[in-house]
């Protein structure tokens, strides 16, 4: 699961270490659900772990299942909002950016992710 994370008309992502599967892709913060945790559970924790940040969940998207060559996933998206951080640091991640939708196209996303940025555009579009 993961959380496109807003704050002032801007949200968060991530880019991938270069090491890892999909390395220096920009994605949004998350992981696996564990045995015994719900999605939302799974999504508190992660970005816990990764952020050190604590978020309100607004609404669920639509789950993504993506095949890639040698792995598939299925990418259970949530729309959150910031509740508080201090200075917004990663261990897990390469870099850390904050971005408006104009902005999307100028990164690399896994492509699990192109059918959730096309659903949040519309999303954050119909609002206005
Ligand atoms: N968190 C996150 N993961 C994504 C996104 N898009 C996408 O394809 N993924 C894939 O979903 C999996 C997320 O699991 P994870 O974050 O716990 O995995 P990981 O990078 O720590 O380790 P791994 O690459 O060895 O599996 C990764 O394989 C990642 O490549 C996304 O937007 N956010």
């Amino acid at each position: 699961m993961c959380a496109i994370i807003e704050r002032d008309g801007r949200f968060l992502i991530a880019q991938r270490p270069a090491r890892k599967s999909l390395g220096l892709k920009w994605e949004f913060p998350g992981g696996k659900v564990e045995a015994g945790e719900s999605d939302c559970d799974a999504l508190h924790r992660e970005l816990m772990e990764e952020l050190q940040i604590r978020v309100r969940i607004v609404e669920p998207l639509t789950p993504v299942f993506h095949a890639y060559e040698d792995f598939s996933l299925d990418l259970i998206p949530f729309r959150c909002t910031l509740l508080e951080s201090g200075r917004l640091e990663s261990h897990e991640h390469e870099a850390l950016r904050w971005i408006t939708l104009d902005e999307i196209d100028a990164f690399d996303f896994p492509e699990a992710d192109i059918p959730v940025l096309e659903e949040y555009r519309n999303m954050v579009n119909s609002e206005w």
